[in-house]
């Protein structure tokens, strides 16, 4: 089949060239001259593991282009797919202005029958205006062409992007239209091997099923966050509460990880952005409201017990903190709205020197941070970063941070204290190494 795919950030490059895996003949569209030019030589502009070798592949036989001209990826397309970027505005809302803007440009440019198929995560409604606005602009070129707007929202994890891509829990098709649903079924059949996949249902359940999926795992990761500040509180651990709630099989093991706080371009956004529509339709989600509050505060439960411990020698002004790791998350270089942001804007502004070490996202945080004289980012060595500093603060959870080297640490540092924002190390284990050691709603094991 012919695709056009538009936008080429971590939903459409992934899906292009998946599907592109695939046998399918996919062009790619971006407004980003940089990133086409990048992508024609076989580079990839970002870190997502697996992706460049499938890039680079489906490039070199022929299935995969670039463009930045959407009439050359319309050309011969029956799909549209629009992964543009809908980020928050400053009230919280969603900025569906990418989108409007694809929608008018397939409109202005299309000149036979397309299914724009809308992956972008967008507020229940966006593919009426999609309609709406297409229509606009064909009845404008006085065309009456015939098109179809599908809702398929994208689950892809960063950092497993590709094989979640490849093999899907589900993959959710919003349209009233049989013949159009087919004709998904078809394109991504070849993802749904071995057992049905597909689940078609009406546009707004399907704009509105990405909001709750992506509102359930941050509601998930909000409750682990306050349990685990309780625990600490009453002495409890809860690492040992996260196994014996876990094993419950209607909880479950995955997404009740505590830690820093859900960072990352869409559990923050997607709630916020759910907030916004409750409220303009005279709703108050008080639920998702205390998981967006209860986030934003996790985010300061690190800076403020490095601060709390620091307080008794004299505050953390003129101190060096080490810092492992930038991204939002391990396995990509993405610090949209990543806790470690936060946390170095907190601390440089009390005055502490931070000195960062991420495998990664070194590069895109130096970036989004800007200029700052208390700040210094490393990304060679996890441990060039310990020497004389005086305290350590874990923030993402990289495999190379999970089992290190404690002598070397202990002798680097200026005092062996270590701060676990992800809860990678046992308290009995640091203490027994000789370090004190600050976890997330841990049991305090005296050293
Ligand atoms: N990142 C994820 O893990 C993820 C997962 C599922 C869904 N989503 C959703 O998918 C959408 C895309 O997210 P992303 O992280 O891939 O975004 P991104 O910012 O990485 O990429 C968006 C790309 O669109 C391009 N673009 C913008 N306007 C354009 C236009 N008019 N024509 C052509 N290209 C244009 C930009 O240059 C950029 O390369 C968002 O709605 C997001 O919420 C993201
Ligand atoms: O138990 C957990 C699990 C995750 N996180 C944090 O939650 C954030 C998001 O993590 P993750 O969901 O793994 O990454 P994303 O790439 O943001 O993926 C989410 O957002 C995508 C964009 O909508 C969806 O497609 C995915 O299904 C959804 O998992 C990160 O800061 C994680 O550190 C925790 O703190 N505890």
């Amino acid at each position: 089949m012919n695709l056009c795919i538009v936008g080429t950030g971590y939903v459409g490059l992934v899906s292009a060239a998946c599907f592109a895996e695939m046998g399918n003949t996919v062009c790619c569209v971006d407004v980003n001259p940089k990133v086409v030019d990048m992508l024609r030589q076989g580079k990839v502009h970002i870190y997502e593991p697996g992706l460049e070798q499938l890039v680079q592949r489906n490039t070199s036989e022929g299935r995969l282009t670039f463009t930045t001209d959407l009439a050359e990826g319309l050309e011969n397309a029956l799909f549209v797919f629009v992964c543009v970027g809908t980020p928050s505005r400053a009230d919280g809302s969603c900025d569906l202005s990418y989108v409007h803007q694809v929608a008018r440009q397939v409109g202005q440019t299309m000149k036979d029958y397309k299914i724009v198929v809308d992956k972008s995560t967008v507020p229940v409604g966006t593919a009426d205006q999609v309609k709406a606005l297409i229509g606009e602009e064909l009845a404008r070129r006085g065309l009456d062409l015939e098109f179809d707007v599908v809702s398929n929202p994208e689950f892809l994890k960063e950092g497993d992007a590709v094989s979640d891509f490849m093999k899907p829990d589900r993959v959710v098709v919003g349209t009233e239209n049989v013949r159009t649903a087919k004709l998904l079924e078809a394109l991504y059949a070849p993802f749904a091997r071995s057992r049905d996949k597909l689940v078609v249902m009406g546009v707004r359940s399907a704009e509105m099923t990405k909001y709750a999926a992506n509102c359930m795992l941050a509601t998930k990761i909000s409750f682990i966050n306050e349990i685990a500040n309780i625990c600490e509180r009453v002495g409890a651990d809860v690492r040992d509460v996260r196994m014996g709630i876990g094993s419950d099989s209607r909880i479950g093991y995955h997404f009740i990880y505590p830690g820093v706080g859900y960072g990352g371009s869409c559990f923050p956004k997607d709630v916020k952005a759910l907030i916004r529509t409750a409220r303009e339709h005279d709703f108050t989600p008080q639920l998702l409201e205390s998981v967006d509050e209860v986030n934003d505060r996790q985010k300061l439960v690190l800076p403020g017990k490095i601060r709390a411990y620091f307080a008794e020698q004299g505050g953390v002004e003129g101190k060096t903190l080490a810092l492992w790791g930038l991204a939002f998350k391990a396995s990509t270089d993405d610090v949209r709205e990543a806790p470690a942001l936060a946390m170095i804007r907190a601390l440089t502004a009390a005055g502490m020197r931070v000195r960062a070490f991420d495998p990664v996202a070194g590069a895109t945080a130096r970036q989004a941070l800007g200029e700052n004289d208390l700040l210094e980012i490393n990304g060679k060595d996890q441990y060039a970063i310990l020497e004389g500093a005086d305290a350590l603060a874990v923030v993402t959870e990289w495999n190379q941070f999970r089992n290190p080297d404690f002598g070397r640490m202990k002798k680097l540092l200026k005092a062996p204290i270590v701060f676990d924002g992800r809860n990678l190390y046992q308290p009995e284990t640091m203490a027994a190494n000789g370090f004190a050691y600050f976890g997330i709603g841990r049991k305090p094991v005296a050293s």
